[in-house]
């Protein structure tokens, strides 16, 4: 069974049958995955009080323009547009434009309160001689980005605002305080390559997501599972935001009214569709699939690339997202901060392989058990017997 990818139209060849799945008590990892669940549940009680009204329009604004920014530099992509990190991933100007871009209006919007900001970009590499011209076409996206978005009323960033925007996305988060998280441009390569990317924003407070946006630019507005990119009138490019204990809502990047998401209610593996990574060197295409042959899943993967993933997810278009790097891989908090958010709010679980919630309060990595699992509250309990025993049967597998 060959794997489909958002660019093609998809459909699905079982459709759901809705019946009730045993709830699997005998399971061990049922007690860690209704932990799971519980602590989400406890969490967005407790939040019902608190509101992040204000920074949530600031995050959603922000989003806005980066995504902006993006489509801009997608449309014209250079080749010296791409630059090479040191640990050889790709960047481009606008991964640095859309980090400039979030940064500057965050700090702009709460000028009284204390700015934190954990992102995935520095601005080491554009303060060297051969990359002024780089630094130059950054800031003149910035700038016209803000110019041609109704921001005419700020003066315009110099090349040294442009770098102290990306570096204030130093800070190491932690468990106090409030800190942005941000991937400026979350899937790289898809972004490269035509594809999917999302602009990811969230908010820590002490320690806990409390707001997620996702702007994902070429995300179709109606299921990827119908989507057809021949047909004009299929539009694309989503705006997800959330908000702890308030649910997760969609509109179109264009400014449609926003709607309220659900994940998928089915409970019948059979019909399930699962989502993972695009790109095999980000997560174990071989392993996604020992695991979803266990549950009887009938229909082949749906690769994409990016945070655009948690955002079908969250309104139905799949129900399970698995997600297995190679071993000694640290996952970072902003490739799962956002998306974690939207999830969550839509109705949905996420967890590390072992079934224990994500925390996003340690630092810039979320260190934790063996990979991450999403799907929605019925089918968790038959996802996570699965991941055990084809984990287990790996391992033996390498050992013999
Ligand atoms: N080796 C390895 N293993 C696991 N993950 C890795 C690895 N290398 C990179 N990354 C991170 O993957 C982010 C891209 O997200 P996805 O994996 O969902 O996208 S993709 O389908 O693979 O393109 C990507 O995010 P961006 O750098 O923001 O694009 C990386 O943080
Ligand atoms: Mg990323
Ligand atoms: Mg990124
Ligand atoms: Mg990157």
């Amino acid at each position: 069974m060959g794997a489909s990818t958002v660019r093609a139209p998809l459909t699905r060849g079982v459709f759901s049958i809705y019946c009730s799945y045993p709830r699997l008590k005998s399971n061990p990892l049922y007690f860690s995955v209704s932990l799971a669940s519980s602590v989400q549940q406890v969490r967005r009680a407790a939040a019902a009080s608190m509101s992040y009204d204000k920074q949530l329009a600031a995050a959603k604004k922000a989003a806005f323009l980066a995504a902006r920014l993006c489509q801009k530099v997608q449309k014209a992509l250079l080749q010296s547009d791409i630059q090479s990190k040191s640990d050889k991933s790709p960047v481009t100007v606008a991964d640095y434009g859309s980090q400039a871009l979030v940064s500057f209006i965050l700090e702009k919007e709460f000028p009284s309160m204390p700015f934190s900001l954990v992102a995935e970009e520095d601005s080491e590499d554009l303060r060297r001689e051969e990359t002024r011209g780089t630094l130059v076409r950054i800031k003149e996206l910035v700038n016209d980005t803000l110019a041609s978005n109704g921001m005419n009323d700020i003066s315009p960033l110099s090349e040294e605002d442009v770098l102290d925007a990306i570096d204030r996305g130093k800070s190491e988060g932690g468990p106090h305080g409030q800190h942005w998280v941000l991937d400026p441009i979350d899937g790289t390569k898809g972004f490269m390559r035509g594809d999917q990317y999302a602009i990811a924003l969230a908010l820590l407070d002490e320690g806990k997501v409390v707001l997620g946006v996702l702007a994902c630019p070429n995300l179709p507005l109606t299921s990827v599972t119908s989507y057809d990119r021949h047909n004009s009138q299929d539009k694309v490019g989503c705006l997800y935001f959330a908000q702890l204990g308030a649910g997760t809502f969609m509109q179109s990047i264009d400014g449609s009214p926003p709607r309220k998401v659900h994940v998928s209610a089915t409970t019948n593996p059979e019909g399930a569709l699962f989502f993972e990574s695009f790109e095999a060197a980000h997560s174990s295409h071989d392993l996604s699939s020992l695991i979803v042959k266990k549950m009887g899943v009938k229909t082949p993967p749906v690769r994409m690339d990016s945070q655009a993933k948690y955002g079908a997810l969250s309104r139905g278009d799949g129900e399970i997202y698995l997600r297995f790097p190679r071993e000694g891989y640290r996952e970072k908090i902003w490739d799962h901060a956002a998306g974690y958010m939207v999830v969550a709010e839509a109705g949905g679980i996420v967890t590390d392989a072992a079934g224990n919630p994500l925390n996003f309060s340690r630092g810039r990595y979320l260190d934790l058990d063996t990979g991450i699992i999403v799907t929605n509250q019925k089918l968790m309990p038959a996802l996570s017997k699965a991941v055990v025993e084809s984990l287990k049967e790996r391992a033996s597998s390498l050992q013999s």
